[in-house]
């Protein structure tokens, strides 16, 4: 059971989207019970309907079939005292065994008898007495009249001394309804005549005129012999009924029914149909109803029923489009701004206004998002402070590794570099390079006296001395090694460079720091210069070799002096 609920509402429902199940359950929701109660109703009124016209149309062909009777009885017993009256008698056996005055006074006789008996009913329209031959005891009546109803006494079933009862039409079309009494002699009990009365069927119809049970309903008497309507009401002028209805009645009194049944007429349409039969006769008071109309009334609930559906439909379809978009739309807005995210934009903010789950989703994911992006910030702050800081460090890593610790200024790497790079800027400028190289004097010396601490302290000075002195842009004042330093002076001729070189030196020795342990008593220096014009054959050795070959000169020549090497021949210089 609850593998299947999780089916159905995990994995099958799930594959549709929100919106369509809500509006789908909506839907459901309002439809089938409006179906369902529209159904139940709609056949519950329709067999209702039934019912109803089943009681009423039952009951009013009873009670028709009632009033029938006790007219058929009124006048059956009003002619059965004529047909033994004695004028009667008389009047007949004169008849049959009189003279010719005595059988045309016996016609005269019986003329006037059956006028003064029916001649004031203004609803018997016939009055005749028959001879045994069927023939009217009547000179004044046509022989036309008189051949039609002897056809009809003679068609006349044998009652067995009850009065028949039976239509008869003449040739102009008028209609009857007639009761045939066999009229016997008292003495033998031998047939005498028959009594003809006709009566106008409105004497009948005017019993159920004024009924109407609706529906499109007939009423109508019948004779359940041959199907011919002996009277019907209202408008009605039809002859004959449909054959299924005689025969529907036939077979269900055939089946222990007694007043109902249901019947098709010619156009295949179901008709219900109450029947009641008039006692004595084989007359039936039928009431049909066309099932048809009879419906109506439920088709037409029905039809209300669909238009409050389709009307339901409409306002829960709204409803449930509404309601579906308003929790779909918030949650696509929710996808939306998520996947956004997937690019880092954690500025997006969904929309919240509302109380429901939703709202409180967007309100924990604006607040997520915040957070996220503070990180971020924060993050992106930090990495940029490192990079500061990792920038610093390289930078001042970069200038260790590029000057020299004890004092402060180039080291040899960074010299190398310059000196590389200047060579080849002089080459293409064309321009001179100088090049000095330095070397303290006696400097061993010094350090065996003053220590190794002092000969450092000598060593920073000097430095300070040759970096003060290099104050242009391009010039690059390094230690070389030891107690060895070296200017590089791009752009310059041999004029300047020795100029320099003579001021560094004159600057040191100047300082009169004391060097006792040297000829001079204080510190002095040697300084090689070379100031060439490069070009692409010379190499940064070459330079080196050549400032060294001075700065050696310089040594070998007393030392506390500049001498120029111009690339040619090395020219001394001297103390000045
Ligand atoms: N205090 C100190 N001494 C150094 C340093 N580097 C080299 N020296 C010393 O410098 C001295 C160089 O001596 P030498 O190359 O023999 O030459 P000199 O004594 O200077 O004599 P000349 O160059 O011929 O005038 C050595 O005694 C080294 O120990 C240093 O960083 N600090």
């Amino acid at each position: 059971m609850k593998k299947t609920l999780d089916f159905l509402s995990l994995k099958l429902l799930r594959k549709i989207e929100i919106r369509y199940r809500l509006i789908n359950s909506f839907v459901l929701v309002s439809l089938v019970p409006l179906l369902i109660a529209g159904i139940v109703a709609y056949r519950e009124s329709s067999s209702a309907s039934q019912e109803k016209i089943r009681i009423f149309a039952g009951e009013v062909v009873k009670q028709v079939a009632q009033n029938m009777l006790q007219q058929i009885e009124k006048i059956e017993s009003s002619s059965e005292e004529l047909v033994v009256s004695e004028r009667m008698q008389g009047a007949l056996s004169a008849y049959y065994s009189g003279s010719e005055s005595d059988r045309a006074a016996a016609r005269a006789g019986m003329t006037r008898l059956m006028l003064e008996n029916y001649g004031s009913f203004e609803y018997i329209n016939q009055k005749y007495v028959l001879d045994r031959k069927h023939r009217i005891i009547d000179s004044q009546v046509f022989a036309q009249l008189g051949n039609g109803v002897a056809h009809f006494a003679d068609d006349a079933p044998d009652m067995k001394g009850r009065p028949y009862w039976g239509v008869y039409s003449t040739a102009a079309g008028q209609k009857s309804v007639v009761m045939l009494r066999d009229i016997l002699f008292k003495g033998n009990n031998r047939l005498a005549g028959t009594l003809f009365i006709g009566l106008k069927p409105t004497h009948f119809s005017r019993i159920f005129d004024s009924v109407d049970l609706g529906y499109g309903s007939r009423l109508f008497v019948v004779d359940s012999r041959d199907g011919r309507i002996v009277v019907s009401g209202g408008q009605d002028n039809s002859d004959a009924v449909e054959s299924g209805l005689v025969a529907a009645i036939a077979q269900t009194v055939a089946n222990g029914g007694k007043d109902f049944t249901s019947y098709q007429d010619g156009n295949k349409k179901k008709h219900l149909a109450a029947f009641a039969p008039i006692p004595h006769t084989d007359w039936m008071v039928v009431s049909t109803t066309p099932l048809n109309a009879l419906n109506a009334e439920v088709r037409s609930i029905r039809n209300k029923i669909i238009l409050i559906g389709v009307l339901c439909f409409i306002v829960s379809f709204a409803l449930s489009f509404i309601i579906a978009r308003s929790i779909s739309l918030p949650l696509k807005q929710l996808v939306g701004v998520m996947k956004e995210t997937k690019t880092g934009n954690y500025l997006i903010r969904m929309d919240y206004e509302g109380k429901d789950e939703i709202t409180v989703l967007s309100q924990r994911f604006n607040e997520m998002a915040s957070k996220v992006y503070q990180h971020n910030e924060h993050l992106e702050e930090q990495v940029a402070a490192r990079t500061r800081e990792l920038e610093l460090a390289n930078q001042k890593l970069e200038a260790l590794s590029a000057t020299d610790s004890l004092t402060g200024i180039a080291n040899r790497r960074r010299f190398d570099e310059a000196l590389t790079s200047e060579l080849r800027r002089a080459v293409r400028s064309q321009k001179p390079l100088a090049l000095l190289m330095l070397d303290v004097d006696f400097f061993k010396n010094y350090n065996d006296r003053y220590g190794h601490l002092a000969g450092d302290a000598c060593l920073r000075t000097v430095a300070q001395i040759l970096r003060t002195s290099s104050r242009r842009a391009t010039d690059l004042a390094a230690r070389y090694g030891g107690e060895e330093f070296s200017i590089i002076v791009a752009e310059s001729d041999s004029e300047r460079a020795i100029q320099l070189a003579e001021n560094i030196r004159a600057a040191i020795e100047n300082l009169h720091i004391p060097h006792e342990d040297s000829p001079f008593g204080f510190v002095t220096c040697s300084i090689g210069v070379i100031a060439v014009q490069v070009d692409d054959s010379m190499s940064t050795d070459t330079l080196l070799r050549l400032a060294d070959a001075a700065m050696y000169l310089a040594k070998s020549q007393g030392r506390n002096r500049v001498v120029l090497n111009d690339g040619n021949d090395i020219t001394g210089g001297s103390a000045v």
